[in-house]
């Protein structure tokens, strides 16, 4: 059984695949806290990257997956915390170097870009793959840091 919760979130426009990508985690087990939407409506996306980026920076979750259409606007709301590392994902590929290299906290899918499979697909490499620490620790240590001015 997985540890800690997975936080989702989305707007209007990554909706219907947050709700894919949520019950796909139910079924595996995985605890999950849902920081909305609800519905296709039409929301800000900054709202719902920094609600997640208050879930994983605070510890209530330990990984996070949001979605909007492109998944730009999500992930750049959520990386403006220096303790969220969002790594906007295309395909199994960059969400498994995303964990190796970079330690993703969060990862971040655009639902007009990306098929639906392919996104279940990421998160599952997303979610199983570890970070590789080595000479990727201390890059990943100097995000951490934040601005340099
Ligand atoms: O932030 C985005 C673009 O980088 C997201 O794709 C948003 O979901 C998108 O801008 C929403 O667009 P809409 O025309 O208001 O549905």
């Amino acid at each position: 059984m997985p540890g800690g919760a997975i936080a989702v979130a989305s707007d209007h426009a990554g909706f219907d695949l947050k709700e894919i990508l949520k019950r796909d985690l139910q079924e595996a087990g995985h605890d999950v806290l849902d920081l909305g939407t609800d519905s296709t409506q039409s929301v800000d996306y900054p709202d719902f990257g920094m609600a997640m980026a208050d879930a994983v920076a605070s510890g209530q979750a330990v990984k996070g997956v949001l979605v909007c259409g492109t998944g730009i606007g999500i992930s750049m709301a959520a990386n403006r915390n220096p303790k969220v590392r969002a790594a906007l994902v295309h395909d199994v590929t960059s969400a498994r170097l995303s964990r190796q290299h970079n330690d993703a906290n969060v990862v971040a899918f655009g639902q007009r870009l990306i098929g639906t499979e392919t996104a279940r697909e990421a998160l599952k490499v997303f979610l199983d793959t570890k970070f590789e620490g080595g000479r990727h620790a201390g890059r990943v240590a100097k995000l951490s840091k934040g601005c340099t001015k």
